[in-house]
């Protein structure tokens, strides 16, 4: 067993749990402590606040594993809309371990997907078949942003690639999404697919169908309009999003194409909430809808992959793969 600590640090919140990893890598998650980024001005200061919440456990353990909402790789990380800048070269000893290992938050959801028994990656498309031995398989989910990395299978053997696939430009494919895409051209010049598969996009879905022929929109905050949504309480937040599942499921089909095709794992606190809607709505339609290649795009698992903290499970996994 190798104990480490294990962090996922988003744009709102920062978790940490103790983990212990097997001969295989696979993590056993302690006691999760959840922080808001907003309340300290530093990745220090919340360590200090997560060591002096574990204190009565013993000492922490001088390995750690930190899963960030940014792209990695630079020598100075900064943190999407946060003060926190983590130096790569200092961090070890700013947070008082003897080795740290960076990943992206969704290169941390790809190794956790890795890592995950079959029963937490239920299929919900296409043929019920094995991840490939060789060849990609694409791991996205819309949060704050829309997350996209991908597994390159070698002969059976995992290689986690964190990508920036939700920066890709949003192709519309009929009227409405023009329309769509349009009314976001306005406010941002690019519209990237994040603008639209994201916890934000589904309110800039609707606004935009409001600017076209439709009366009734009620400005609300995004976990209103999701919860509207997903109850069906207000109809036309639930048009709303079917036409995100409808962008959903185009997206899912490009990225999977770019990366083989051989299988998409869906993730994240959203994609989880969508499990009962997403097999009645559009995204598989779109999914297959690839002219030449749609009866191969009809056989391509999709999984969604269950887990409650699968940021901090996926970094504790990350470890290893140093
Ligand atoms: N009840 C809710 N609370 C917060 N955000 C919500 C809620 N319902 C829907 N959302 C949308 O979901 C987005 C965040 O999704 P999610 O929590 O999966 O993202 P994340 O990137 O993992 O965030 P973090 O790791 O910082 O918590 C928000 O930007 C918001 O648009």
């Amino acid at each position: 067993m190798t104990d480490i600590i294990a962090a996922d640090i988003g744009g709102t919140n920062a978790r940490f749990a103790r983990a212990s990893l097997d001969a295989k890598g696979v993590p056993t998650l302690g006691t999760v402590r959840k922080y808001k980024v907003a309340d300290y001005p530093s990745l220090q200061a919340c360590w200090a606040a997560f060591a002096e919440d574990e204190k009565a456990d013993g000492a922490l353990p001088r390995a750690a594993s930190i899963a960030f909402a940014t792209a990695i790789g630079r020598d100075v990380i900064k943190l999407t809309n946060s003060s926190w800048v983590i130096r790569a070269d200092t961090l070890a000893a700013d947070i008082g371990v003897d080795t740290v290992r960076l990943v992206n938050d969704f290169e941390a959801v790809a190794h956790a997907v890795s890592r995950l028994p079959d029963e937490n990656l239920p299929l919900l498309f296409g043929e019920d078949k094995p991840f490939p031995t060789d060849g990609g398989v694409t791991i996205l989910g819309p949060g704050t942003g829309l997350g996209v990395a991908l597994i390159a299978y070698d002969q059976g053997h995992p290689h986690v690639i964190a990508t920036e696939g939700g920066h890709l430009d949003f192709a519309p494919l009929d009227p409405i999404e023009e329309k769509i895409l349009s009314y976001l051209r306005d406010k941002f010049l690019r519209v990237s697919t994040e603008r639209i598969v994201s916890g934000p996009g589904l309110n800039y879905i609707y606004k935009a169908l409001g600017t076209i022929g439709h009366d009734r929109v009620v400005l609300m905050e995004d976990p209103e309009l999701w919860q509207a949504a997903l109850d069906g309480s207000d109809s036309f937040a639930r048009a709303a999003l079917e036409r995100f599942c409808l962008c959903y499921g185009s997206i899912a089909g490009d990225l999977a194409l770019a990366h083989g095709p051989h299988g998409v794992v869906l993730a994240g606190g959203l994609t989880q909430r969508m499990r009962d809607f997403l097999p009645h709505s559009g995204f598989h339609t779109r999914f297959k809808a690839k002219g030449r290649f749609e009866s191969l795009m009809a056989t391509v698992p999709i999984r969604m992959a269950i887990h409650d903290e699968i940021g901090l499970f996926g970094a504790a996994a990350a470890f290893r793969e140093k």
